[in-house]
């Protein structure tokens, strides 16, 4: 099939969700200000354009651990919420002033699994995005981890990539962007196997598709390409289109708006019609020559250099 993404262009509303390692600097675990100020910037622009947007932000466990001085990974559900109640706030404070130097308004919106399963809550979440978007308030959503929890009532959706694919459902989104720490969807987990291909468009997912996604394998990385693709299940039923892309370069956003073939593209039911999955014939230059290893938070990664 022809990979034609002039459409995208077109879109409205649009879901965008930043990993912990878009977000922050894997290393260290601080804040990457740089990045988070020319999100804003593009966020910004994208209204400027008219396009409607909702951010989705991991790091709030991550930016409350690097504040609370933890070497490793919390280890009790506890510790995780007591990082997530540090973490939250810092990272709306980072937000909300760079949103000020335009005088744009943002809007905190924690999230449980109640909201989106309990039609009550749902009517209410769904209610209060309309509001939100009709005043052109930005709204930044997380799950409430403090109180999301398997074993009280209110359940646990447990990482962002689905809750993005949820807020998208919610709100009638007809993009869902999936910013990642990998450019989107192998054949296999390229940190293991290095004879991948590259998944340009997704229009089924099946069986075979599915065993290609991996779980997470670094430390700050939550779901891996598994809730990725659980994600895109939710989006594409509900009628939006997703894309995964790299986070490394934040500007990749503009380009998937402006329609040009980047990132791993899951077409909705609508657009899957009479089309094939699009996987590129050999592994890229890049993967082949990939040898170096760095070490982010104590976990082996293929260091891609400048060549991506
Ligand atoms: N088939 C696959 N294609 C690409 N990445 C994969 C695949 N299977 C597993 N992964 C892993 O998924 C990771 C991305 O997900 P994750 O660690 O949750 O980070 P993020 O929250 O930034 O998206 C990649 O770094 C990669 O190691
Ligand atoms: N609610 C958590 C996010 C969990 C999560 O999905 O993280 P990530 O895999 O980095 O998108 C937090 O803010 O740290």
């Amino acid at each position: 099939m022809t990979d034609q993404r002039e459409y995208l262009k077109q879109k409205k509303r649009v879901v965008i969700k930043v990993g912990t390692t878009t977000v922050t600097y894997p290393d260290t675990g601080y804040i990457n200000l740089d990045k988070l100020e020319k999100f804003v910037r593009i966020l910004i622009n994208l209204l400027n354009k008219g396009k409607e947007v909702i951010v989705v932000s991991s790091g709030a466990v991550g930016v409350g651990r690097q504040a609370l001085g933890m070497k490793h990974k919390p280890e009790t559900e506890a510790q995780k919420q007591m990082c997530a109640a540090v973490g939250q706030g810092r990272l709306m404070m980072i937000y909300e002033k760079f949103f000020n130097e335009y005088s744009q308004l943002t809007a905190q919106v924690l999230l449980t699994k109640e909201s989106i399963v309990n039609p009550e809550c749902r009517k209410m979440a769904r209610r209060t995005f309309e509001e939100l978007l009709s005043h052109k308030v930005v709204p930044i959503v997380n799950e409430n981890d403090v109180i999301s929890m398997d074993e009280l009532a209110y359940g646990t959706i447990g990482e962002n990539d689905t809750l993005a694919a949820y807020v998208a459902d919610l709100v009638g989104a007809d993009l869902l962007i999936l910013m990642s720490d990998i450019e989107g969807l192998y054949t296999d987990d390229p940190r293991k196997n290095e004879k991948v291909r590259f998944i340009h468009t997704v229009a089924k997912i099946d069986e075979s598709l599915e065993k290609m996604a991996k779980g997470a394998s670094t430390d700050s990385g939550t779901g891996g390409m598994t809730t990725k693709i659980n994600a895109a299940k939710i989006a594409t039923d509900a009628g939006a289109d997703m894309v995964i892309a790299n986070g490394e370069n934040i500007y990749t956003i503009n380009e998937i708006m402006n329609g040009k073939k980047v990132g791993t593209l899951f077409l909705s039911k609508e657009h899957s019609i009479g089309q094939e999955n699009e996987i590129a014939p050999e592994t890229p230059q890049y993967r082949r020559s990939a040898k170096k290893l760095k070490k982010v938070r104590g976990m082996s990664v293929i260091d891609l250099g400048t060549e991506l």
